[in-house]
């Protein structure tokens, strides 16, 4: 009896260790039921016709299931924990240049290159990056015409880390680096734009790491943009506001030098110093002691063509300034954004008011139509006040979306407005400007452009045949006296292009300017006569004793063409399509000259006409 109740009670022991080894490794068949509907049927059939028992391995695939989700799960919420007591951060909005800095940074780190998550980035070539070589070669066809076929996807994709969080090592401290977008409302409902965030982490309390990180992400990037001018734009309409920036960058382009604005040396000079001492670091106390406003206004005016923009960008290049650009005749502008945009600008930049006479900030009426007035019999003066009154409520709508002179005036004065900036305008119409727009305070110094002089014809020559574009001054000895010729002292004999290192050496003989008699070939068929084709690689280097200098061309070529008749454009222009045929050039200029001013004539006479 007591043997049958002991092996009864062992019995029961080995059912119940049994039912606990089940526990452990099998999970009882209701649960998997509950979990994958109709399980007992599936395991039973499978058991029927296979022989093998799957509740065991589909038991360890839910533990393992459950344990790896439930680490995960502490995993994160240790990780937020440590986050928000040992961590720090500092997040960059896109809008910000800083985003631009640490974006351009990553992409030439080790995390592009190695991370999982990369966002690539199909590399257009900037147009200026040719000028550093460090753009693709194209390939050059049969005819030795360069193939752009497929440009954009022959050239490298570039990699960035993607949305998402990244984690890496930078000088031995651990950064945590995220990056997300979101749809946020932009102004009202429903309409909706993106916005993209990155946020920056680091371990400890102090956010000095990630500071010294941001520091040499824009120090990298400055050093890239070293030489270039950075263009900005308003941003379109739907985007300024609710924190965003006003401004957006538009393009990044080397910065202009100022040796290639033609102009009187006088005037560039002192338009340099002028800006030079303004923006010096002692001047803001100077202005502040003397309760004057910090600020300078330039005003550049002649014809079009004469290189007034040309200035500015050459301002802007010479003192490492951004230039932001405004166009008056924008009708999306309005007064208010205006505003916005003066006070949203940095404490130093070049602001360039394009064209002020074409955005109707034309002079004002009231007075001459209130003398009108005066000598105008009662009915005739309602009339009047009835056609003012109606002109200015059509000048009200028109005007609804765009700017009015006391609007520019309100932006220029305003509050912050420009201080420190240096302001330009260019006109090609000065006196069509209102007085207020032009006055002392406002415009402080006015610089006229004019059509090209013989010596600015000379330096647009010599700018564009020398080898590296540089010209030199004008000499002093250079006079245009009407009657010297440096034709007639040109070098006679026959040119014969010669070639060595791959470059062709021109020389131009009296016979060359002529008659373009320029015999030249080179060897490996990379220049044909017939085709006039002249290979990519081959600069021009025109000067060598026997030969007439570039200097005595350019004399002659400033000879052939009046002065004050043509703009600078103009000349430009021409010389462009001739741009290494200095000879041609000298040969067809009078031709060209004729030319233009018969168009010329021709157009005035057909106005006259149509004007009656
Ligand atoms: N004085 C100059 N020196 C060098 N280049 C010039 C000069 N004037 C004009 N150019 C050339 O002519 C072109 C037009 O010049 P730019 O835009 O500066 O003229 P602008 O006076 O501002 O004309 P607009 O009044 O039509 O805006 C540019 O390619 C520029 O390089």
């Amino acid at each position: 009896m007591a043997i049958n109740n002991a092996f009864r009670a062992l019995k029961q022991e080995d059912l119940t260790a049994d039912n606990s080894t089940t526990s452990i490794t099998q999970l009882p068949a209701n649960i998997l039921e509950a979990f994958i509907p109709g399980y007992s049927v599936i395991s039973k059939f499978l058991l029927d016709a296979l022989g093998f028992d799957i509740t065991l391995l589909v038991s360890v695939c839910f533990l393992v299931f459950g344990l790896a989700t439930s680490l995960t799960f502490a995993w994160k919420h240790a990780y937020r924990q440590f986050e928000e007591y040992f961590m720090s951060f500092i997040l960059i909005n896109s809008d910000d240049d800083i985003h631009d800095h640490i974006m351009e940074w990553l992409a030439s780190q080790k995390i592009s290159r190695t991370s999982r998550k990369l966002m690539a980035k199909t590399g257009r070539e900037n147009a200026w990056d040719m000028i550093d070589g460090a753009a693709t070669e194209p390939e050059l066809d049969p005819d030795n015409f360069m193939n752009f076929n497929n440009w954009d996807a022959k050239v490298p994709p570039r990699f960035q880390p993607s949305f998402g969080s990244h984690r890496f090592f930078h000088k031995g401290h651990f950064f945590q680096f995220k990056r997300e977008e979101k749809q946020v409302m932009n102004g009202g409902w429903p309409i909706m734009r993106d916005e993209e965030n990155i946020t920056l982490t680091c371990i400890g309390r102090s956010t000095e790491p990630i500071k010294n990180l941001i520091k040499e992400a824009r120090d990298f990037y400055l050093e890239k943009e070293k030489s270039c001018t950075v263009v900005r734009r308003p941003s379109p309409k739907e985007q300024r506001g609710r924190g965003r920036s006003v401004w957006m960058k538009v393009a990044t382009r080397p910065s202009r030098p100022i040796d290639t604005v033609v102009l009187e040396h006088d005037k560039k000079n002192r338009v340099l110093a002028d800006i030079n001492e303004y923006l010096h670091p002692s001047t803001p106390r100077w202005y502040a002691n003397r309760g004057i406003p910090y600020r300078r206004g330039y005003l550049l005016h002649g014809p079009p063509g004469t290189g007034k923009s040309s200035l500015a960008w050459a301002i802007a290049g010479v003192f490492g300034l951004d230039i932001y650009c405004i166009s008056l005749v924008d009708t999306n502008l309005t007064e208010e954004d205006l505003g916005m945009m003066f006070n949203a600008l940095p404490r130093r930049c070049v602001v360039l008011l394009e064209d002020i006479d074409a955005a109707g900030l034309n002079k004002r009426q009231e007075t001459e139509e209130t003398e009108k007035d005066k000598s105008e019999d009662a009915a005739a003066k309602i009339g009047a006040e009835i056609t003012k009154a109606f002109k200015s409520v059509q000048k009200t709508d028109k005007n609804k979306e765009g700017i009015t002179l006391s609007g520019l005036l309100n932006a220029i004065d305003g509050v912050a407005s420009h201080e420190g900036r240096v302001l330009v305008m260019t006109t090609n119409f000065p006196d069509k400007l209102d007085e207020a727009l032009i006055r002392p305070g406002r415009i402080d110094m006015k610089v006229e452009f004019t059509n090209a002089t013989h010596s600015q014809i000379y330096e647009l020559f010599i700018r564009m045949y020398s080898p590296d574009g540089s010209a030199k001054v004008v000499p002093e000895q250079y006079k245009f006296e009407p009657n010297q010729s440096v034709k007639d002292n040109l070098p006679r004999p026959l040119f014969n292009g010669s070639i060595s290192n791959g470059t062709i050496h021109h020389q131009f003989t009296k016979e060359t300017l002529e008659h373009g008699n320029i015999n030249g070939s080179i060897p490996n068929g990379n220049m044909h006569k017939s085709k006039i084709l002249t290979p990519p690689d081959t600069p021009i280097q025109m000067s060598t004793p026997e030969s007439t200098s570039i200097e005595d061309l350019a004399s002659e070529f400033a000879r052939r063409l009046p002065a004050d008749v043509f703009t600078p454009a103009e000349i430009q222009g021409f010389l462009l399509t001739r741009k290494k045929e200095p000879a041609r050039a000298l040969r067809e200029v009078t031709v060209w000259k004729d030319s233009v001013l018969e168009a010329r004539e021709k157009k005035a006479l057909a106005k006259a006409e149509a004007t009656g």
